[in-house]
């Protein structure tokens, strides 16, 4: 048996007439941090769910913690950590009153008052849920599932709605939790929050594996970067690239930009004795890389998620 946190296998869903996901394959080694990107609908709650035992797929196998998240939900529940998008919470109940509810069902949880201090809920122990703002509510809720000290954490868009001081505790919990050889598997819209945690990245496209690896393999198999040269205005540079001039004098040059293909743009600038004062490489981030895979899904025309 494989010993990854979480081994998703050909995982159809199916809601009706809609696919919302399709056939999807991924896996999570153990002690690793793992985001799902996607555009909206492109199905990551809907696979979360499936991983964290809350939907059947409706085709393709699912293990988690080598158990199968179904049928072994009772015993597959003390060790998981989920933190939901919304809901799930008693709206009477006091923040602190919550997460000692949910210490409870832990053999050996976090003391709840240190889990409040650390994300700041201290002012609002006993507030109620319902009270609670948006990102107070969020933290709660990511609090709630890291309470039971899991092996294994389940995170739908963990800083959604969070200021930003929330934001970078989360991201620091986040990274401790790896550091304690937790594993975990979220989703997220902020690409900067997946390059800067992420030790691995599915981006989804309309219920599919659009792209998968490292940041680092994402942005460096992507290959291009962009030179930024400025001179005089009104060049015709005649290189083989995309160049374009926005600015009056500020040329961007994009393609697959090794060290040869930069030395023979600025030798084009050099033989036309144009005064160049300013040049600049911009490496491509994951959010280039995700706008590109987005941009093709509408080059493609495809809207729906029907298989
Ligand atoms: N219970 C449901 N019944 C019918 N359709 C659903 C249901 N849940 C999700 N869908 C549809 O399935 C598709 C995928 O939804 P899903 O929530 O998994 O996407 P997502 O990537 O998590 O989106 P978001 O980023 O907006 O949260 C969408 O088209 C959505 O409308």
């Amino acid at each position: 048996m494989s010993d990854d946190a979480v081994e998703v296998r050909d995982v159809v869903v199916r809601y009706g007439a809609t696919t919302a996901v399709d056939g999807v394959s991924l896996t999570v080694p153990r002690g690793r941090v793992f985001a799902l990107l996607g555009h909206n609908g492109a199905g990551k709650t809907s696979l979360l769910q499936v991983c964290e035992g809350f939907r059947a797929a409706s085709e393709g196998a699912c293990r988690v913690l080598g158990l199968d998240p179904i049928r072994d939900h009772d015993e597959l529940m003390p060790r998981l950590g989920i933190m939901l998008q919304s809901g799930g919470m008693y709206p009477w109940a006091t923040a602190s009153e919550l997460l000692h509810l949910f210490a409870s069902f832990s053999a050996n949880p976090i003391d709840p008052g240190t889990l409040m201090d650390r994300l700041g809920l201290h002012k609002t122990a006993k507030t109620r849920y319902r009270r609670l703002s948006g990102g107070e509510q969020q933290r709660l809720s990511l609090a709630v599932a890291l309470v039971g000290r899991p092996e294994l954490v389940f995170l739908d868009e963990p800083t959604a709605g969070m200021d930003t001081e929330a934001r970078h505790t989360t991201w620091q919990l986040i990274e401790e939790l790896r550091a304690d050889g937790v594993s975990v598997l979220l989703t997220t819209h902020l690409l900067d929050e997946a390059e800067r945690l992420a030790d691995d990245v599915v981006i989804m496209r309309e219920g599919r594996v659009a792209a998968t690896g490292t940041p680092a393999q994402l942005t460096a198999a992507a290959g291009i970067d962009h030179l930024e040269v400025r001179a005089e205005a009104g060049l015709k540079p005649e290189v083989p690239f995309k160049v374009t001039e926005a600015t009056p004098g500020e040329y961007t040059i994009a393609g697959t930009l090794d060290a040869a293909a930069i030395a023979s743009v600025l030798a084009w600038f050099a033989r036309e004795g144009a005064q160049v004062t300013a040049v600049n490489t911009r490496r491509r981030t994951l959010e280039d890389v995700y706008l590109a895979l987005t941009a093709e899904q509408l080059t493609t025309g495809k809207a729906g998620a029907g298989r």
